[in-house]
């Protein structure tokens, strides 16, 4: 029997032909890459993916199958999945579903059987661009129709907690932000003894300094980060409150201080992204997933100082404001999955908030 047949479409109007797994619709998107060589599970599940086709360069996905811990989130975003092989077939003590029975449990359609390593130097050479996985052979209107569609501006909105919740731990007590945040930075600041208070995004500056926390902690979060103009206010009033931004929350705080954001022509997606610790000189392995970036331009008369570039690209990876307790990264620092080269962030998030209590005692 021939095997069913799937299609990806790209806005440039290349075809690339494989075979359908995970959920079993048509699902358009912005096309990106990933370098990952494991994490699978935490790159479906990072929030920071909604409404984007995630294409792993690494030509075995799923082989370790899917498991009940790692996830990033528990209702993932990501608008579909192209591989080069999907493993049908994992092996790990841990596993307890494959990943296509993964993807169709989340509604998310993958396409299997793409050289996917032709695609990411496109996507290098062209840049991201959208892209809709599909059954129906291809025809011009597909790529006209995707040519002319526009991308929604509200993911932060989706992907967000609607209610507050607390994650308990000892103390100091921390407000995270939720703009879509991955699930291993509650279990990092958890780990390092904090009491979180999970937010919605659209929290005021005012709920949030009326709960008293000791330190604030800005999520990674999905989209455009100039999108969200109410949100870049609200970090504005915070500044004074030790700060901590991962990713989306470093761009915002860059915004908040009167920086600027670019989109990158094909951002960073990977988890071995080398930068550089220019105060220190060392050089850390990152995990990394962004597609905007703070303009250094920008940040003259900001108060923002640059403390981390990227190797590859010299792009800026880390802020430091030189008159509130306020630092910030564009990588992840909470791994899940990769290298912990920088979790000692998180103890100067904790030493940060620990001065400031001293101070006021
Ligand atoms: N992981 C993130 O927080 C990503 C931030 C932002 N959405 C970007 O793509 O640059």
């Amino acid at each position: 029997m021939l095997k069913e047949k799937r299609y990806l479409v790209l806005e440039d109007g290349t075809v690339y032909e494989g075979y359908p797994f995970g959920a079993n619709r048509a699902s358009e998107g912005e096309l990106v890459f990933n370098t990952s060589m494991t994490g699978v599970q935490e790159v479906i599940t990072d929030l920071s993916y909604t409404d984007q086709i995630i294409t792993f360069t690494y030509p075995l996905t799923g082989n370790t199958g899917m498991n009940i811990e790692d996830s990033e989130s528990f209702n993932p975003q990501a608008r579909g999945v192209v591989v080069r092989e999907a493993c049908t077939d994992p092996s790990n003590f841990r596993t307890t579903e494959t990943l296509d029975a993964f993807l169709k449990r989340h509604d998310i359609p993958g396409i299997s059987g793409i050289d996917t390593r032709s695609i990411t130097r496109k996507l290098r050479s062209g840049g991201v661009m959208k892209a809709v996985i599909t059954d129906e052979t291809y025809h011009e209107d597909l790529i006209e129709l995707l040519q002319n569609s526009t991308f929604r501006t509200d993911q932060v909105k989706r992907a967000s907690t609607k209610t507050p919740y607390i994650s308990t731990g000892p103390g100091p007590r921390v407000v995270l932000i939720d703009y879509g945040k991955k699930e291993n930075i509650v279990r990092q600041l958890n780990s390092y003894g904090c009491d979180v208070t999970v937010v919605p995004h659209d929290t005021t500056a005012d709920e949030i300094r009326q709960m008293r926390p000791d330190g604030v902690m800005l999520s990674n979060g999905p989209g455009d980060p100039a999108n969200i103009p109410d949100q870049i206010k609200t970090v504005k009033a915070l500044l004074g409150i030790p700060l901590f931004g991962i990713c989306m929350g470093h761009q915002l705080l860059g915004l908040a201080c009167g920086a600027k954001t670019y989109k990158m022509k094909f951002g960073h997606r990977g988890s071995n992204h080398p930068v550089k610790n220019l105060s220190t000189g060392k050089i850390e392995i990152t995990s990394q997933n962004h597609g905007f970036s703070i303009d250094p331009d920008t940040l003259l008369g900001t108060g923002l100082e640059v403390t981390h570039r990227a190797l590859n690209d010299d792009t800026v990876e880390g802020m430091r404001h030189t008159e509130y307790p306020a630092f910030s990264v564009q990588y992840h620092p909470e791994a899940g999955a990769g290298p912990h080269d920088p979790g000692y962030l998180f103890n100067e998030f904790i030493e940060l908030m620990n001065i400031k209590e001293a101070n006021h005692a």
